[in-house]
């Protein structure tokens, strides 16, 4: 396959990853990099190890993915160190890296290069449902004819993604929607694990992920799933205070439990027809102290075959992958994929188990 020029939106945790980890696959090479206050750009590829070293502990935002302003895409404001964050270099985020550049309109200014772009990723908070689905009609309204691909988990998203279908078709976009881990990776898994039967009357997903760096180099990530505790949603998970996460955290022994969240697997296997959304459960256990995983990563898949068995299939991720691994390796496998549909002509809005990710 041709060389792939990418572009990804939002360098905290998930987005700084996906870098790193684009320098492990050679046809992939990232040319555009931005966070809430920089933009980084080479058209020849990026120094993506001068860029990690400068964001290292050093990430712009506070996980809300800030939409505020005319036009919705950032506060161009500068982040602050009120979570112990590292500030290296001067600024907070890609403004530190010799490669970054300031900007109040960071998203703008990838969407300015756009033509250049094979794909873009977008790996930016969601606390607003709607953030992603307005950030890609910007896309198609400037005429870009690529790739869109984010890692977001939220179900309700995928309805206001799958309304955009048609202007995605006559733009000449793809767009792959909820394709990190769950959903993405583990949906497709269970997609895979749904092969043997006939009828799926069960899909459960329990993910198990140790993230030592916590709250401070993970905000988005951290402060989403806290939405999904008993007594909070969106809307008081966005107007915590970086102090106020730190002590659910504390409160909680850095290990956090999560039952029945709106992971977006349920929506994106309906929709496959593998089975009804609300036969699928998603849950898990974060721990924030600690890159051990809390618990195996497990999607258990139960149905009837043909000739009238009951069985169920597993799928078990091994516990020294991480979630930066789980996320990145399956979005950029998608990603792969997605540029051979679009250079195909095949546009619209996909979902992780409606195609299998390249390696
Ligand atoms: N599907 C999955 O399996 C999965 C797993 C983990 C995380 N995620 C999702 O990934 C997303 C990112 O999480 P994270 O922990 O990397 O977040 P983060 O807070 O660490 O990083 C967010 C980045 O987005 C940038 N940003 C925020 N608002 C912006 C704006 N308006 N314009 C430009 N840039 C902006 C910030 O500067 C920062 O670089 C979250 O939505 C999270 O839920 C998905």
């Amino acid at each position: 396959m041709n060389e792939i020029d990418f572009a990804v939106l939002g360098t905290g945790g998930i987005g700084r990853r996906t870098l790193e980890v684009s320098q492990h696959k050679e046809q992939l090479r990232p040319v555009a990099a931005c966070d809430r206050n920089g933009i980084a750009l080479d058209r020849d590829g990026l120094d993506v190890e001068e860029l990690l070293d400068a964001t290292e502990g050093n990430i712009a935002g506070d996980g809300r993915g800030d939409t505020d302003g005319p036009d919705a895409a950032t506060d161009g404001g500068v982040a602050t160190d009120s979570g112990g964050v590292k500030q290296t270099g001067e600024g907070a985020g890609i403004v530190a890296s010799e490669q970054g550049e300031p900007t109040a309109t960071p998203i703008d200014d990838v969407i300015a290069v756009a033509e250049d772009l094979d794909a873009v990723l977008i790996a930016l908070p969601n606390l607003e449902h709607d953030f992603i689905p307005r950030i890609a009609d910007r896309f198609a309204d400037a005429g870009y004819s690529g790739v869109l691909i984010d890692v977001l988990k939220r179900s309700r998203v995928i309805g206001m993604l799958d309304e955009r279908a048609e202007t995605f078709e006559e733009a000449g976009l793809t767009f792959v929607c909820g394709a990190g881990a769950t959903p993405g990776f583990l949906t497709g898994a269970a997609a895979l694990a749904a092969q043997s039967f006939v009828e799926v009357h069960e899909i459960d997903i329990w993910w198990g992920v140790g993230l030592k760096s916590g709250y401070k180099d993970n905000r988005g990530t951290v402060r989403e799933d806290i939405a999904h505790l008993d007594g909070y949603d969106i809307e008081t998970a966005r107007d915590l205070s970086d102090d106020e996460i730190e002590e659910i955290v504390e409160a909680h022994d850095g290990v956090l439990e999560f039952h029945d969240m709106e992971h977006a697997d349920d929506v994106l296997l309906e929709r496959a027809g593998i089975c009804d959304a609300e036969d699928v459960t998603v849950g898990g256990v974060l721990d924030v102290r600690s890159d051990e995983k809390p618990t195996t990563t497990t999607v258990t898949v139960t149905g009837t075959t043909f000739d009238g068995e009951r069985a169920t299939n597993t799928f078990e991720l091994g516990d020294e992958t991480s979630m930066a691994a789980n996320v990145n390796g399956p979005a950029l496998g998608y990603l792969q994929s997605a540029v051979r549909r679009n250079r195909a002509g095949e546009y619209g809005v996909f979902g992780p188990a409606e195609l299998m990710p390249g390696f």
